[in-house]
């Protein structure tokens, strides 16, 4: 059975001390509980709660009707949701039915622009254990997530981490490194900058589409590579016909309109139908806000209370959340005394391979829930721990490093 719903959680008080006094959240909810087989699934940058396909999905999430991992989650696949109950919900400060700077403020009658408080991933995690709670999840069988939705399962492993048996941290880090907190702070600006934006209060007017457009392109381009951007578009020439209409000014006209261009105006279109730039500033800040260890001595302090195991997820090609991010988190929960596996994939595609090549992703996330980091198709990085080494059925770890 699917359930698409919302939720009205009642007062919330963010970690940064502000309050609400209503959250309202939307989630779906896939198979049937059975008390012991909950999976959360913790959605990416501009994700929402339509993780899976369901038969009655309309258009209702503008542009998300496509199921965001719908070859991941579903019925046989690898996170099967006939023997699995799977929970998905929208993050607070987004735009796709959960409470966020594009919700009414109930004291003012007027949306709440950027008179929404601050939030952070703690507060994501905090509004999905409230939601959890009002389901009648206890404890989770596993959380899995990719992307910032990948920080949001570490958040739960140091919040929570007697909720949690198994953690899927999927194409993430403990932390964005400095190039990825320069390149939000630009698309940022690109929004700020638009006289659109208005201070953030533009929803009886034009919506700073300008400036979401330049802020998503930043974003695509840190979620492709160098070798699929290659592949794709080369440096052919788009021609004229395409997303853009008319040359900036006349010496433009003399240079191409390149295929990598003309791409990043298409699905700059597309994303500003979808989505509202308060909250690409509000996502894209508790993204870079997000570090492991704050409040803690170290990453593997943050970890060290987490019982169940973890599978971390990187890809050769991911220069956003990088193999390297990847495996420091892995070494810090060795040092935490966490079960941990790093299982690298070796795809060109970039950051977007998590959503894009299913076949990768799925297979490492099914032995994580059926059988835990020792299932035989997950590797590790780390051949000197391997916890099976003295079985004779263990499971083939390779080194990415001693290749
Ligand atoms: C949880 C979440 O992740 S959020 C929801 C989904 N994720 C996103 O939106 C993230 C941003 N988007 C992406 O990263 C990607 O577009 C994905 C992951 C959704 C899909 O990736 P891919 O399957 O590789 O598709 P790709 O990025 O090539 O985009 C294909 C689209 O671009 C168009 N396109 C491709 N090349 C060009 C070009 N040179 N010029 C113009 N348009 C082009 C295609 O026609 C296609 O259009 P359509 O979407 O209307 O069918
Ligand atoms: N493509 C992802 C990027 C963050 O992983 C999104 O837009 O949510």
């Amino acid at each position: 059975m699917t359930t698409k719903n919302t939720i009205d959680l009642g007062e919330f008080q963010f970690l940064s001390g502000e309050s609400i006094p209503s959250l309202e959240v939307a989630y779906e909810t896939y198979g049937e509980f059975d008390g012991d087989n909950a999976v959360l699934i913790c959605h990416a940058l501009t994700g929402s709660s339509h993780v899976a396909r369901r038969p009655d999905a309309g258009d209702e999430t503008a542009g998300q009707a496509r199921a965001w991992w719908g070859d991941v989650v579903g019925p046989g696949k690898a996170i099967d949701t006939s023997e699995y109950y799977v929970v998905c919900a929208n993050a607070p400060g987004s735009c796709y039915g959960t409470t966020g700077p594009s919700s009414e403020n109930p004291e003012t009658g007027e949306p709440y622009g950027t008179d929404f408080p601050p939030v952070t991933v703690g507060d994501w995690t905090r509004a999905q254990r409230a939601l959890l709670d009002e389901l009648g999840v206890g404890r989770l069988r596993a959380v899995i997530g990719g992307s910032v939705g990948g920080m949001n399962v570490l958040d739960w492993l140091r919040r929570f981490p007697d909720d949690v048996d198994r953690a899927g941290a999927v194409a993430t880090a403990g932390r964005l490194d400095p190039q990825c907190l320069a390149l939000d702070t630009v698309a940022r600006r690109a929004i700020t900058a638009d006289p659109n934006w208005n201070g953030g209060q533009y929803y009886d007017g034009p919506d700073p589409e300008e400036g979401l457009a330049r802020a998503r392109q930043i974003g695509h381009i840190m979620y492709l590579s160098k070798a699929s951007m290659a592949r794709k578009f080369g440096r052919r020439s788009a021609g004229r016909e395409t997303v853009r209409e008319e040359p900036p000014d006349p010496a433009a006209a003399f240079f191409p309109y390149r295929e990598v261009e003309s791409y990043l105006d298409y699905q700059a279109e597309k994303f500003t139908d979808r989505f509202d730039a308060n909250s690409y500033l509000y996502m894209t800040r508790a993204m870079d806000d997000f570090d492991l260890s704050a409040g803690y001595e170290s990453d593997a302090d943050a970890l060290a209370a987490f019982e169940g195991e973890l599978l971390a997820l990187s890809f050769t090609g991911d220069w956003h959340f990088t193999v390297e991010q990847s495996e420091a988190l892995a070494e810090a929960c060795r040092e935490g005394g966490v079960d941990v596996a790093h299982h690298v994939v070796e795809s060109d595609h970039g950051h977007d391979a998590f959503l894009v090549e299913p076949e990768k992703v799925g297979p490492p996330l099914s032995e994580l829930l059926e059988e835990g980091i020792s299932g035989r198709t997950i590797t590790d990085t780390d051949t000197d721990s391997s916890p099976n080494e003295t079985d004779s059925f263990a499971p083939v770890h390779t080194s990415l490093f001693s290749e």
